[in-house]
């Protein structure tokens, strides 16, 4: 039998999810794997996000691999990944999400309110920056990239007071011990399917043995934050803050859409049933929270897009994420 190749780029964290997606699959089903790196635009390249020009550069070189039949499977961060659904492509399964928030790993243990006036703080995400301007307009943010050990290793060498990084990323490389503060997600929403991975596969593929990782309460809840992005026709640079979860049969999303300035924010919280069409609602109550979002004046206060939304459902695909 010939093994299943999953890709992955070739980040430290995006071999470490991958090799965690690989173990589940063998665990469960007894198939045997193959991991294939591919190296990716977004990887190559260091300059800030912004300048690569749009969303998907991570996930671009996958795609083509998957699409060129030379592999099976894709394992995403789902964040990373364009809202677009892409063609030919579909999202086989999605596992169950770590934790979606973010966190501060600041020097000597500090949270982020003992953070000194005016201290330096790495990140290039324009939410992180206008959370960070919202509650702590004090402080110096620095604009940095390159993968979660070099953020880290600016605290370490003292050059930066503290970074923001997603827990989740912390907790699959076994760097959680690093995070000083952990940011309630009422309070500082994160980015549409943070925490959460995306196993892509060809459309016309049925991979049954992908069903042993599927968990449809992550799908539905980061299905849902991603239809307010794609309603709100959110740019890479949009800070918006989206985070839903799925109690029984009840789903609840919130999102918050930032001034870059962290001045102002507009925020809507929504719930809906799930009586039947999970996806169908995941979508509709998405669209409904940006529709209120836009009509409180999101589209004057950030850098989004604002067509109304039609009545037509967004198909299951993909959406803007915002950057790391
Ligand atoms: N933007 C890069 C990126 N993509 C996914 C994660 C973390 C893991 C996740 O959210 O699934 C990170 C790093 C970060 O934001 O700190």
């Amino acid at each position: 039998m010939t093994p299943l190749r999953i890709a992955t780029r070739g980040s430290a964290l995006a071999r470490a999810q991958t090799e965690a997606v690989a173990a589940s699959i063998v665990e469960a089903s007894g198939l045997e794997v193959e991991i294939v790196v591919i190296q990716s635009e977004g990887d190559r390249i260091k300059d800030s996000l912004s300048s690569l020009g749009g969303t998907g550069v991570f996930a671009s070189a996958l795609r083509e691999a998957l699409l060129a039949d030379e592999c099976d499977v894709v394992v995403h961060s789902l964040k990373d990944l364009p809202t677009q659904p892409y063609p030919g492509l579909r999202i086989g399964a999605v596992p169950i999400r770590e934790d979606p928030r973010d966190a501060l790993c600041a020097r000597d243990g500090l949270s982020l309110d003992e953070l000194p006036p005016g201290a330096r703080v790495g990140t290039g995400s324009p939410r992180r920056i206008a959370q960070l301007r919202a509650v702590r307009p004090d402080l110096e943010i620095v604009d940095i990239r390159g993968n979660i050990d070099t953020r880290l290793g600016r605290v370490e060498s003292g050059d930066l007071d503290a970074v923001v990084l997603a827990a989740a990323g912390l907790s699959r490389l076994g760097r959680l011990d690093s995070a000083s503060d952990l940011f309630p997600l009422d309070l500082w929403p994160t980015a549409p399917g943070q925490g959460a991975l995306a196993i892509e596969i060809r459309e016309g593929d049925s991979i049954p043995e992908l069903l042993s990782i599927e968990h449809p309460p992550t799908r539905t809840a980061v299905f849902a934050e991603r239809a307010v992005l794609a309603a709100l026709e959110a740019g890479c640079a949009a800070p918006v803050g989206a985070t839903a979860v799925v109690d029984d049969d009840e789903l609840l999303l919130a999102a918050t859409v930032y001034a870059p300035s962290g001045a102002e924010e507009i925020g809507c919280s929504r719930s809906a049933q799930l009586l039947g069409d999970d996806a169908l609602v995941a979508s509709l109550l998405g669209q409904a929270v940006a529709q209120q979002l836009l009509e409180d004046g999101a589209g004057e206060i950030a850098p989004i897009g604002v067509p109304a939304p039609t009545d037509s459902a967004p198909s299951d695909g993909v959406w803007p994420g915002d950057r790391p």
